[in-house]
């Protein structure tokens, strides 16, 4: 690299104070503020209605934000919106492609609106990265959703932007097909892309994210490196199963918060941080409980999630 070359943002996408009240009042995004690092693959997830998609259409131009400051690839969305623009590739939600356009046609178009010089065009390389260098010249209509999806990503990429963003890619994506378009992200992840990725699937962000952040009722509930937020969850579940059935929980477990889940199954959730699991079964001996087996389960994302999205304060 020579000494011109412009330094590469520390981060992909920097988000600060972010608000967004739609006409009507509906407060969508609230004092909403995001680093992104440059290569990272960045998990935003969020129930219906968090906020996603208002987050990616501010950033995509598409909707005007009410208070806050957006720098794609440090130009600011307000200052410098082609340098923005142009440095994000965004492949929708919905598969909205013309049925009479072939994929070739559709990235050239796409090519040409972007600016992007005939003699720099790389429609069929491009084609080809997505798999789908076959179906170059067959019209839109006669290619399968998996297809299509891969179509609308080789469209966010014809302009060479070093941030794509993938607005709930696979809802609705078989298994099969959702592993093919995962392995083509990543793929582009590992090349440098910075990806950031919106979904319903907890799963997904789990195996594909470094860092995740999680947002409801517009508003961050949590962001960190994924295993940081694994981490965070101090939460435990103990399984009981006993070898004589009860028909009410023992006092002394029931003071830990065991529950009765039928007369001979028994869970206690717990904090090990706080409560050992030496006191529960302390408590087990004291109840004079007789236990066949017992298990313990680890709390996953979804715990997570689910804590931070019902208004319980996380775990910690
Ligand atoms: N144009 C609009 N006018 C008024 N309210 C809107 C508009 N668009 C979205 N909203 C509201 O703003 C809130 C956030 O919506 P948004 O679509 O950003 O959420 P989301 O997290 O993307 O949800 P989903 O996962 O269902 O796409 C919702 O309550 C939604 O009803």
């Amino acid at each position: 690299m020579t000494s011109s070359s412009p330094a590469l943002p520390t981060h992909a996408i920097r988000i600060e104070g972010l608000s967004k009240t739609y006409k009507g009042g509906k407060v969508a995004l609230s004092d909403v503020s995001l680093a992104i690092p440059r290569g990272a693959f960045f998990g935003l997830l969020g129930p219906n209605g968090a906020g996603k998609s208002t987050l990616i259409n501010i950033m995509a131009g598409l909707v005007r934000k009410t208070r806050g400051r957006v720098t794609i690839w440090d130009n600011d969305i307000d200052k410098d919106e082609r340098n923005a623009r142009l440095a994000i590739g965004i492949v929708p939600q919905e598969l909205n492609l013309d049925p009479f356009f072939t994929p070739r046609e559709m990235l050239e178009v796409q090519a040409g609106l972007y600016g992007v010089p005939a003699a720099e065009r790389r429609t069929l390389a491009i084609l080809d990265a997505v798999g789908l260098a076959d179906k170059a010249d067959s019209y839109a209509r006669s290619l399968s959703g998996g297809m299509r999806r891969r179509l609308l990503v080789a469209k966010a990429m014809v302009h060479r932007p070093p941030i794509l963003v993938l607005d709930e890619p696979t809802a609705g994506v078989d298994i099969a097909l959702r592993q093919q378009l995962w392995a083509m992200v990543r793929r582009l992840n590992a090349q440098g892309t910075t990806v950031l990725l919106t979904t319903h699937y907890l799963e997904e962000a789990e195996e594909l994210c470094d860092q995740i952040a999680i947002i409801n009722h517009g508003r961050v509930v949590a962001c960190e490196p994924t295993s940081t937020l694994l981490r965070r969850v101090d939460s435990k579940c103990l399984t009981l199963t006993l070898a004589r059935p009860v028909d009410h929980v023992p006092p002394a477990l029931a003071a830990l918060g065991a529950e009765a889940r039928d007369p001979l199954t028994l869970t206690v959730t717990y904090r090990p941080s706080t409560l050992p699991m030496a006191r529960i079964l302390e408590a087990v001996h004291a109840s004079g409980l007789e236990v066949a087996d017992l298990a313990t389960h680890e709390a996953d994302l979804e715990d997570i999630f689910l804590r931070l999205t019902s208004g319980l304060p996380p775990a910690a």
